[in-house]
């Protein structure tokens, strides 16, 4: 039977989040991209940028999965997404 050492279990799991990170980096970018069809499409008709109703959606949502920290979260996605506002 093999054992396995503390290190070997730290460096596979830190292997499988550096796989997830890149995936959640990827993720972002996607919804960035997406989000400037949105945002480019309301500004050629007329609109703003910023839709301050469906960002409160979004925050809720993210509050709702994650708690507390989840708001902060999703507060950073939406500046990722649409600049500062
Ligand atoms: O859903 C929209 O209307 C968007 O423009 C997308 C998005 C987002 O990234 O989620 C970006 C800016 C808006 O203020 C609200 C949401």
């Amino acid at each position: 039977m093999t054992t396995t050492t503390p290190e070997e279990t730290i460096a596979g799991a830190r292997d499988r989040i550096d796989v997830l990170d890149d995936r959640i980096i990827g993720l972002i970018q996607e919804r960035m991209a997406v989000s400037a069809v949105v945002q480019q499409t309301r500004i050629a008709s007329g609109g703003r940028r910023v839709h301050l109703s469906r960002e409160m959606e979004i925050l809720g949502r993210y509050r709702e999965a994650l708690g507390k920290p989840g708001t902060g979260l999703a507060m950073t996605l939406l500046e990722l997404c649409r600049g500062r506002v």
